[in-house]
């Protein structure tokens, strides 16, 4: 379908988002007024510049406090209505959003504002436009779209029909005040426009969460597949727009939020079943590896803790300085070859057709990561995530062409002389500006499923941690950052990145790993005693909890129990974690605990406290 996005989305002059939204493969926009007036460009200019860039030009907006109940006021709104047609045609759009007013004067009484809207409509005929009424959630008086239908279905007008925009669809519709039961009823010919936008559950003002939260479609928590499938439903076949009001994306640079945006699009479409459609996520089979970039004292330090971990050196890269160890089937690469300081620079997962996997990726936009590579090395596809890290798409059990032919193997075993069987989890630090981005890129590329959303206090600041896991659990992949820009009081370092790894037996691995001298984490003997008062465990698990400094956590289907390492070469950490039963989180219940730990970890002593 015709994609289109309004300006208000993207940072910049109304230049910079035009290219923008062009070069990310939009076909239309939505021009936001403000956008125009501060424009060095007359309306024919920007119109020439859409032409050259493949951009129709689907809806000029918005048209506020267009009714009222003061004569005065509607007659001067109806001049400035004719001035704003006259400007639409040297635009070459014919479509204006008129929004439901949130102005005193509003009108009240349904028959005088269908009047005076037909008013509208009449005006608009005579300029061959036609006008788009859209219900704001905060209207004073029309604040549902069952309102707005009731109001264009009484007017009657050829030139006026609905605009519906899935915010304050759905917003409402969280508190009961709506559905969108009746759209799919609604005749395909007084549809006159769509706009969509995603948004976290919020419990706040409507108008405040509109203007400053709202997200592109699968950032968020709204079923933007239901209310899309019920608007196309009617036979509506205008633009797919959006329209994200969102406080990152208005300071973000515009290329880059606009290939976001159409991803959302992408992804959006094959959730209804459009064509073309790309390639179905292949099934994943859980992580082939995770690689630390590390500079030669890190290298050190991590080869050390791995060892003493249980991992084994298995193998060393024909012709790069990236060393394999495994235990189990987790396996983790050192690369001592790259310019990066210390940290989780890629993902592999293992997928049943990584050609498939890559021809996905690229159709919802990953950009690629170029490679070198020796001869007879594996061709293994890479693409970039939001925040750098490679993602590999690999075949472990492909034995001839897989990736672990790469290396010259040690002859040492795998073996888990600590009980070590695979990668549970991989946790990545967001970068504050990428975290709803990074959830799309995920799940869209990977067919990954955003769970277990959750806020803490942490001991520097608020964080958010946010799961995408596949269905089975074989990869997950938690997301953390902070709710707030990062302050400057925060350690200088970045927020620590880690792999856990799953454990049949977490007090046989911790006591195995005490053993061989790894570097675990501390943890307050005030855990224990809270985790007595509110847990009820039996004496003889806590004191095993106490002595091994095992966390605890549980939830309605089972019991987590983990521990962690100190951080190591300054900004990675692993974790052993055992699930039992269908325990489906992350212990974030802990994350304080374990950052106090490893903050106190890195300081000098500073005595008992006294
Ligand atoms: O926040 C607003 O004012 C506003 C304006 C136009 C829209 O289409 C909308 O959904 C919200
Ligand atoms: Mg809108």
């Amino acid at each position: 379908m015709h994609k289109g996005i309004a300006t208000v989305c993207l940072s910049g002059t109304l230049e910079d988002k035009l290219d923008a939204a062009a070069a990310a493969g939009f076909s239309g926009v939505e021009i936001f007024e403000n956008d125009l007036i501060a424009s060095a460009w007359s309306p024919e200019q920007v119109r020439a510049h859409c032409d050259r860039l493949g951009l129709s030009i689907d809806l000029y907006q918005p048209f506020r406090d267009f009714d009222s109940s003061d004569s005065d006021t509607f007659r001067r709104n109806l001049r400035r209505a004719d001035r704003k047609f006259d400007l639409m045609r040297r635009l070459g759009t014919d479509t204006v959003l008129v929004c439901s007013s949130a102005s005193a004067d509003a009108v009240d009484d349904d028959e005088v504002l269908a009047e005076q809207l037909r008013t509208l409509g009449d005006r608009a005929a005579e300029h061959g436009m036609r006008v788009a009424y859209e219900a704001l959630a905060w209207g004073r008086v029309v604040d549902t779209w069952e309102h707005s239908w009731e109001i264009v279905r009484r007017a009657d007008h050829p030139a006026l029909g609905l605009c519906l925009d899935s915010f304050h669809v759905l917003s409402r519709a969280q508190g009961g005040g709506t559905s969108i039961d009746g759209i799919a009823r609604i005749p395909a010919g007084k549809l006159f426009f769509l706009q969509l936008a995603d948004a976290p559950h919020l419990n706040m003002d409507v108008l405040q969460w509109s203007r400053h939260h709202r997200l592109f479609p699968g950032q968020g928590s709204f079923d933007l597949s239901a209310f899309t499938g019920a608007v196309l439903a009617t036979g509506y076949d205008g633009p797919l727009s959006l329209e994200v009001f969102n406080d990152v994306y208005r300071q973000a640079e515009p290329g880059r939020a606009a290939v976001d945006a159409m991803r959302s699009l992408i992804a959006l479409e094959e959730s209804l079943g459009r064509e073309p459609a790309p390639p179905r996520p292949p099934e994943l089979t859980g992580y082939a590896f995770t690689e630390l970039a590390v500079d030669s004292p890190s290298e050190h330090q991590l080869s050390r803790a791995l060892a003493a971990m249980g991992f084994a050196h298995v193998g060393q890269h024909r012709s790069k300085p990236v060393q394999l160890w495994q235990q189990g089937d987790a396996r983790v690469l050192l690369n001592s070859g790259t310019e990066q300081a210390t940290t989780v620079s890629a993902l592999a997962v293992d997928t049943v057709d990584p050609v498939a996997s890559a021809a996905r990726a690229e159709a919802l936009l990953a950009p690629p990561v170029p490679r070198t590579r020796g001869a007879a090395e594996a061709d293994l596809s890479v693409v970039a995530a939001p925040d750098g890290t490679s993602l590999f798409f690999c075949r472990t059990e492909a034995a001839e062409d897989g990736w672990m032919s790469d290396f010259i193997l040690t002859g040492a075993g795998s073996d888990a002389p600590a009980g070590l069987r695979h990668i549970d989890h991989v946790a990545l630090a967001q970068p504050f500006d990428y975290f709803d981005e990074a959830t799309l890129f995920y799940r869209a590329v990977l067919g990954l499923t955003p769970r277990h959303d959750a806020e803490f206090a942490a001991p520097f600041g608020l964080v958010r941690n946010r799961a995408v896991v596949d269905a089975p659990g074989r990869v997950r992949i938690a997301l953390h950052g902070t709710v707030l820009r990062r302050g400057d009081w925060a350690p200088g370092v970045p927020d620590p990145q880690h792999i856990a790894f799953a454990s049949d037996d977490i007090f046989a691995s911790a006591r195995a790993m005490r053993e061989r001298g790894a570097p675990l984490l501390p943890v307050p003997e005030n855990y224990y005693d809270d985790l007595d008062a509110r847990t009820e465990l039996s004496p003889d698990l806590l004191a095993a909890l106490r002595e091994c400094r095992v966390l605890y956590d549980r939830d309605a289907g089972g019991e987590f129990f983990h521990f962690h390492t100190e951080v190591l070469g300054g900004r990675v950490f692993f974790e052993v974690v055992q699930r039992v039963g269908a325990y489906g989180g992350y212990g974030v219940a802990n994350a304080p605990v374990r950052m106090a730990a490893h903050r106190a970890a890195r300081l000098p002593a500073r005595g008992s406290g006294r």
